[in-house]
C-alpha cells in the first residue's frame, strides 16, 4: 500500500471507530440506546425475551425490513468502488446489478415467502436444515453459514480499518478491535429490533451524504463539476492510458471484459453471501409474514443505487482525477484494499471530503457489523447452545446466551480481520474469493427450504464436492497462469474458475441426485420448528395438536411474542400465515425477481457489451441521470416509507412522552387487560 494520506488527524479515527473519545461511534451508540430505552418504555415490545432479542417478535413491517437489507447489504466493499478503477463504467453496474437480482436480494424474496410458508416459526435457516435432514446435515451446512459470516465480517472489520488508518493514520490493529466494539453495546441491548432501528437511522444519513458527493462531483465541485467535463477526463486518461479489454481502451463503455469476468464473479460470491448468511435470513424472519416479500424486492431495488451510483460518482471520479495534484497515486494494493473512494473523496473536497466519507463508511460498517452479530448470535444460540448443550433451556437462559454470543463474536470478527490484516489478504481479493469457499452451498441450501424433493445424500455431497472443486479449481488456474504464486492482488481467471466450480458441481450434484432418487419430505416437520400450536420433538416429529384435539381450538397465546399483546397480533400473524396468500407471495416474488434478473442482468448489459458502444457526453449524462433518479427514489422507499407506516406508532411514543413530561410515570406502556370469557 502507498503512504497513507492522513488528511484526518487520528483522533477522527479513533472518534469514528468507536470513540477513544466522544466522537460519532459513541453518539451512535448512545442513541441506539435510547432509541431501544424508548420502545421498551412506549411500545409493547421487550427487548427482555429472547424471541423480541433474536427476531423483533415477527412484527417487522416492510418499510423497516427494506431499509435494514439495505443497510445489511451495504458493506465496506459496496463503497469502495474496487470494480471500477480498471474497468470503467460497467463496474459499477455489474456490482450492483449482480449483487442486487441475480445473486440476492430479489431472488432472496423467494427464499423468504417459502421461509414464512414452510417454517414460520424458525429462529435460524439452520433450524429448519436440521429439522429436515438431521444431524450430519445441520453440523455440514453450519460449516457454511459460520464461514460466511466470518468471511463477511472480516471484509467488513478489513475495508472499515484500511479507510480509517488511510485517512487518519489510526493503527489499524486498533481499528480492527474498535470497529466493533460500540456496535456490539447496543446489539447486547436492543437486539434485533435495536439494529434494524440503527439500519434505518444508518440507512438515511447515508443516503444524505451519497447525494451530497453525487452533486458535488457532477454539479458544483471545480474539479469535475458536470457530466460533461467528467466525460471530458475520462476519455483524456483513456487516451494516455487506455484500459486492455475495454472497446478503445475507453471508461464510458459497457463492452469490458474484465467488467463482465467481474460480474460473474460477483454474481456467484453475492448468492453465496446471501443465501448462505443468517443475516437476510433473520430480516426474514422479524419480517411480517404477508409482507415479507414485499420488504425484500423494495430492499433490493433501493439497495441498487448504492454502488451504481456512488462508484459512478467517486470510483469514476478516482480514474478522472489520475494527475491532479490533490489526487494521490493509487497502487495496485490500494485499490484492492479499497481506497479509490477516499481518495478522490480527499481530492475533491479536502479534509471536509475525508471526513463525510469517513462517516458514510463508519455507517455502512457498524450496521452490516450489527447484522452479522445478531445473525451469529442466534446461531450459536439456537443451533449450538440449544439444540447441543441444553435442549431444555429456557427463555431467561436464551436472552443471556444470546447476549454472550455478540460479545464473544464481536471478538472473533475483530481477530479475523486482523489475522487476514497481517497475512496480507485484502478485501477486494476477500470479495472475488467468497464464492469459491461457499458457493457450493447455494444450490442445496436453496432446495432444502423449497423443494420437497431435495435429496439429502446429494445436497450433502453436493455442497463438500463442489467445495473442493472451487478450491482445486483456484488453485490449478493460479499455478498454470501465474506458476503457482498465490497473489494477494485479484486475478480474475483463478477466481471465475474457482467460483464456477464451486457452484457448478454443487449445484448440479444437488439437482440430479435429487430428480434421481427424489425425496417426499413433508413440511409441516419444519412448519412444527418452535410453533406455539404444534409439539415438535428433537427427533424431527412434529405432532398437530389442532388436529389431535379436533375442529374446536383453543389456540394457545402466540408465544413467539410474549411482550405483545397476544390475542391481535396472534389473529393477524395467523391471518397473514395463510398458505394461499403466501403461495400467492412466492408467485409474486417468483415472476417479479426472474424479470428483474432477466432485465438487469441480460437485456440491459449485454446488448450494450456486444454493440461495443462507447457513450457520448449526452449518452453518459443519461447513464449519470438515472443513477441519480433511482438513488431519490430509494431514499424515498426506505427513508420516508418507514415513517409513514409506523405512523401510529411514533404518535403511540410522542403521547408517552409528553405524558410523561407532565406526570412522570405516566406515559409507559400499559398491556390492555385480558377479557374475562364469558
Ligand atoms: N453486499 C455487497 N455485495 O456489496
Amino acid at each position: 500500500m502507498s503512504s497513507a494520506s492522513n488528511v484526518l488527524p487520528q483522533g477522527a479515527g479513533y472518534g469514528s471507530a468507536q470513540g477513544l473519545r466522544p466522537g460519532i461511534g459513541l453518539f451512535f451508540s448512545a442513541f441506539m440506546l435510547l432509541l431501544t430505552a424508548m420502545q421498551a418504555r412506549y411500545t409493547p415490545f421487550s427487548p427482555r425475551n429472547s424471541e423480541e432479542f433474536s427476531s423483533a417478535s415477527r412484527s417487522v413491517k416492510p418499510g423497516l425490513i427494506a431499509s435494514g437489507i439495505v443497510s445489511a447489504w451495504t458493506w465496506a466493499a459496496t463503497l469502495a468502488s474496487i470494480p471500477i478503477c480498471p474497468k470503467g463504467i460497467s463496474g459499477p453496474w455489474w456490482y450492483g446489478a449482480g449483487a442486487t437480482i441475480q445473486a440476492s436480494v430479489l431472488l432472496f424474496a423467494m427464499l423468504a415467502a417459502k421461509l414464512k410458508l414452510n417454517a414460520p416459526y424458525a429462529h435460524t435457516w439452520l433450524e429448519i436444515v436440521g429439522a429436515r435432514w438431521g444431524k450430519v446435515a445441520h453440523l455440514v451446512f453450519m460449516f457454511f453459514g459460520l464461514a460466511t459470516n466470518i468471511i463477511v465480517s472480516s471484509m467488513l472489520i478489513l475495508g472499515g480499518s484500511a479507510t480509517v488508518t488511510d485517512l487518519t493514520g489510526m493503527s489499524t490493529l486498533a481499528a480492527c478491535f474498535l470497529i466493533p466494539l460500540g456496535v456490539v453495546i447496543y446489539v447486547i441491548v436492543g437486539g434485533m429490533r435495536s439494529t434494524l432501528l440503527c439500519d434505518y437511522t444508518h440507512t438515511t444519513v447515508l443516503f444524505a451524504i451519497i447525494l451530497t458527493f453525487v452533486f458535488t462531483v457532477y454539479a458544483t465541485s471545480p474539479k469535475i463539476g458536470s457530466p460533461k467535463r467528467m466525460h471530458e477526463l475520462l476519455e483524456t486518461v483513456a487516451s494516455s492510458s487506455p484500459v486492455p479489454g475495454n472497446a478503445h481502451g475507453s471508461y464510458v463503455t459497457m463492452r469490458s471484459k474484465d467488467g463482465l469476468i467481474f460480474g460473474v464473479i460477483n454474481i456467484i460470491g453475492n448468492f453465496a453471501t446471501i443465501f448462505t448468511d443468517q443475516a437476510y435470513w433473520q430480516r426474514a424472519i422479524a419480517s411480517r409474514p404477508g409482507t415479507t416479500v414485499k420488504a425484500y424486492l423494495l430492499g433490493g431495488l433501493a439497495w441498487f443505487a448504492i454502488p451504481f451510483t456512488f462508484a459512478t460518482t467517486l470510483g469514476l471520479s478516482a480514474v478522472a482525477l489520475r494527475g491532479d495534484p490533490d489526487m494521490r497515486t493509487l497502487s495496485a494494493a490500494d485499490v484492492s484494499a479499497g481506497l479509490p473512494a477516499a481518495a478522490a473523496a480527499s481530492a475533491l473536497m479536502g479534509s471536509s471530503g475525508a471526513a463525510a466519507l469517513l462517516v458514510l463508511l463508519f455507517l455502512a460498517v457498524t450496521s452490516a457489523t450489527s447484522a452479522e452479530l445478531i445473525a451469529v448470535s442466534s446461531l450459536l444460540t439456537y443451533d449450538v447452545y440449544k439444540k447441543y448443550i441444553n435442549p431444555n433451556a429456557t427463555d431467561n437462559q436464551l436472552l443471556q446466551m444470546g447476549h454472550y454470543m455478540v460479545g464473544f463474536y464481536g471478538l472473533v470478527m475483530a481477530l479475523a480481520g486482523l489475522i487476514f490484516y497481517f497475512i496480507g489478504v485484502s478485501m477486494g481479493w476477500l470479495y472475488t474469493f467468497m464464492g469459491v469457499i461457499l458457493g457450493s452451498g447455494v444450490v442445496p441450501i436453496a432446495l432444502c427450504i423449497t423443494w420437497s424433493k431435495a435429496n439429502k445424500w446429494g445436497c450433502i455431497i453436493g455442497s463438500l464436492a463442489g467445495f473442493a472443486a472451487g478450491l482445486i479449481a483456484w488453485l490449478v488456474t493460479t499455478s498454470a497462469l501465474y506458476g503457482g504464486a498465490i497473489n494477494v492482488t485479484v486475478q480474475n481467471f483463478p477466481m471465475l474458475a474457482g467460483n464456477l466450480a464451486s457452484i457448478g458441481l454443487g449445484g448440479i450434484i444437488a439437482t440430479v441426485t435429487s430428480i434421481i432418487w427424489p425425496d417426499n419430505f413433508d413440511f409441516e416437520i419444519t412448519r412444527a420448528i418452535n410453533n406455539p400450536y404444534v409439539a415438535f420433538t428433537n427427533s424431527g416429529e412434529a405432532k398437530d395438536q389442532d388436529k389431535n384435539e379436533g375442529d374446536e381450538i383453543e389456540r394457545k397465546e402466540v408465544a413467539t411474542s410474549p411482550s405483545v399483546n397476544g390475542s391481535t397480533v396472534a389473529a393477524e400473524e395467523q391471518e397473514e400465515l395463510d398458505p394461499l396468500k403466501l403461495k400467492a407471495a412466492f408467485r409474486f416474488a417468483a415472476w417479479s425477481s426472474l424479470g428483474l434478473l432477466l432485465v438487469l442482468i441480460i437485456l440491459i448489459p449485454l446488448p450494450l457489451f456486444f454493440a461495443q458502444t462507447i457513450y457520448g457526453v449526452a449518452g453518459y449524462s443519461a447513464w449519470v441521470i438515472i443513477g441519480i433518479i433511482w438513488t431519490f427514489t430509494s431514499a424515498f422507499s426506505v427513508v420516508f416509507y418507514p415513517l409513514w407506516e409506523s405512523r401510529e406508532a411514533l404518535s403511540q411514543i410522542g403521547r408517552g412522552i409528553i405524558k410523561d413530561i407532565f406526570v412522570n410515570g405516566s406515559g409507559r406502556y400499559v398491556p390492555p387487560l385480558k377479557s374475562s370469557p364469558a
